[in-house]
């Protein structure tokens, strides 16, 4: 799960209400908000976290064993006691986010609408957060050599001249690889589908097809001096033959020169 505490989510979600307009959030804000008060009275809809990671647990290991899900099963699954998950199926049935169907093998739990309709709430939120986390984050990679090919497409004049015209400088000709793990890269592939990118367009040229790239501008520095940093830009290159987390960079500067970097140097970047 993401590493977020309570009080930088709920800022988070007021600065966001302005632009991401969604009446289930109002509805969690307005519960926490006023939990402290003296007049505070719990809205029954309200969805605690525990109950909405039983909901989440409970919809998911149903999938993943053939649609069918009861009590016993959960208690081999999670590492709670027995008395806690019964605790929390009672509670959650008492709100009618889920029944249990007694029924062919016997107490199989089901999520009602509610209780689907609930999880869905979470979902939006989520949505929400890693968006603009993956906005506002900073992300860190190893440094790797690759193919020797980055230099190639980089001086084709068609592709440096949309450098340049698109991004504001003739790059330096070759790319940086940065290898990032697959959940940073699954956050930062948020920002890449969901934020407006530069697009160099594709060409065809010497009996070939270029495809296009889609760059974002990044602040680079070495992980081990913050001080040192260079504008650069990220490539998602269309035909690229490296996996989606080893990710090329582009930047004016020879970077290993410039940062004093070597294979497996950690970099980090910001998009900007
Ligand atoms: C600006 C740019 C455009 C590219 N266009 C293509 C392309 O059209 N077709 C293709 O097979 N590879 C294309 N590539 C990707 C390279 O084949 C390769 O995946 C990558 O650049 C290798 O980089 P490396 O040598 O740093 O590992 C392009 C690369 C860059 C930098
Ligand atoms: N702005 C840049 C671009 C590439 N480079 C490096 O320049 C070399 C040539 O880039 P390349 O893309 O042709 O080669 P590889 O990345 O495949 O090794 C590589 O060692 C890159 O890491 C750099 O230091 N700074």
């Amino acid at each position: 799960m993401m590493n977020i505490d309570k009080k930088n989510v709920i800022d988070s979600y007021s600065k966001m209400s302005y632009f991401m307009w969604n009446e289930n959030i109002l509805i969690v804000l307005m519960s926490d908000r006023n939990e402290n008060s003296s007049n505070y009275v719990p809205d029954e809809r309200f969805v605690g976290e525990k109950e909405w990671f039983f909901l989440l647990w409970i919809s998911y290991h149903k999938m993943q064993n053939n649609g069918t899900i009861s009590t016993p099963d959960l208690c081999k699954i999670l590492p709670i006691s027995q008395q806690t998950i019964s605790r929390r199926i009672l509670e959650l049935e008492e709100k009618k986010l889920i029944i249990r169907n007694f029924e062919g093998r016997g107490g199989e739990l089901e999520l009602t609408t509610e209780g689907y309709a609930q999880l869905n709430n979470i979902y939006e939120q989520l949505k929400i957060i890693s968006l603009k986390a993956s906005n506002e984050t900073t992300y860190c990679g190893t440094l790797l050599s690759g193919m020797g090919e980055g230099a190639h497409y980089i001086k084709h004049p068609q592709y440096l001249e949309q450098f340049y015209k698109k991004i504001g400088f003739f790059p330096y000709f070759g790319t940086l690889n940065l290898k990032l793990s697959p959940t940073m890269d699954n956050l930062l592939q948020n920002y890449i589908n969901n934020y407006p990118t530069i697009i160099i367009d594709g060409f065809v040229g010497e009996s070939r097809t270029y495809g296009e790239v889609k760059c974002v501008k990044v602040q680079m520095w070495p992980r081990n001096n913050v001080h040192n940093q260079v504008s650069g830009a990220l490539l998602k290159i269309q035909r690229t033959s490296h996996k989606s987390h080893i990710l090329e960079f582009i930047s004016e500067q020879y970077l290993r020169d410039f940062f004093k970097i070597e294979d497996g140097s950690k970099i980090c970047f910001k998009f900007i």
